[in-house]
């Protein structure tokens, strides 16, 4: 069996991976089935260290390839900001709800030109023995003025893609696996992921 397990305990990343990896006949774990697993202290300063920190500990605890993923939302208008505190950036404990208020509020002044944005996914590929391996992928859109569409997770209901004219949370998972951040990086580590599952590197 092919597998991957992906150092998340986000269920909403955690179902995005599934879909794409599913149609290619790879199973997918999470942190989800590993409840004993210690958690992991996201304490770097780039999405990149977060996401290296996430694969390598998980990996390192099972001695299997593991992949991270460290992911989040840079509004321009605000510095950069959520950045990599977007998980909780209205606080503990993590809540969706609250973060797209917190970013609404802090936005109610800015006019729509200046209310651009991009999602960013850093992801860690870690493999016993080897060199980790980052890639990275990006997204641009405008953060709206309130929330629209009920897909997705986190920030997707206010960020809207003026190509398609929609909000990440009006796609449907496919439309969003195609175009995502997320979907961005992954294709860059396809051609390693593919190779070492091929070759058995992934010790199930
Ligand atoms: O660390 P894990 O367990 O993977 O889960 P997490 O939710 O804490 O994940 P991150 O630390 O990478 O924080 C990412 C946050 O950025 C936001 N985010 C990331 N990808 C997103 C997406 O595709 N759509 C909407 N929001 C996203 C969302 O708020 C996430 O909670
Ligand atoms: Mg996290």
């Amino acid at each position: 069996m092919k597998e991957v397990i992906i150092a998340t305990k986000n269920p909403g990343k955690a179902k995005e991976f599934e879909h794409i990896f599913s149609p290619r006949g790879i199973t997918i774990r999470t942190l989800l089935d590993f409840p004993d697993l210690p958690e992991v202290e996201e304490t770097g300063s780039t999405f990149e260290e977060n996401a290296i920190l996430k694969a390598e500990t998980v990996s390192r605890a099972l001695n299997k390839m593991v992949m991270g993923d460290d992911s989040g939302l840079i509004i321009d208008a605000l510095g950069g900001r959520p950045g990599i505190y977007s998980a909780r950036y209205a606080g503990e404990p993590k809540n969706d709800e609250n973060n797209i208020d917190k970013v609404l509020s802090e936005l109610t002044h800015v006019p729509k030109e200046k209310r651009t944005a991009r999602f960013y996914c850093a992801l860690a590929l870690a493999v016993p023995g080897q060199e980790t391996f980052t890639v990275s992928g990006t997204c641009e859109g405008e953060i709206l003025e309130e929330k629209r569409g009920k897909n997705g997770f986190g920030y997707d209901p206010i960020f809207f893609l003026p190509e398609i004219g929609r909000t990440m949370a009006e796609l449907t998972s496919d439309e969003k696996n195609k175009i995502s951040h997320r979907a961005n990086a992954l294709k860059k580590l396809d051609a390693e992921l593919d190779s070492l599952l091929e070759r058995g590197d992934n010790h199930v």
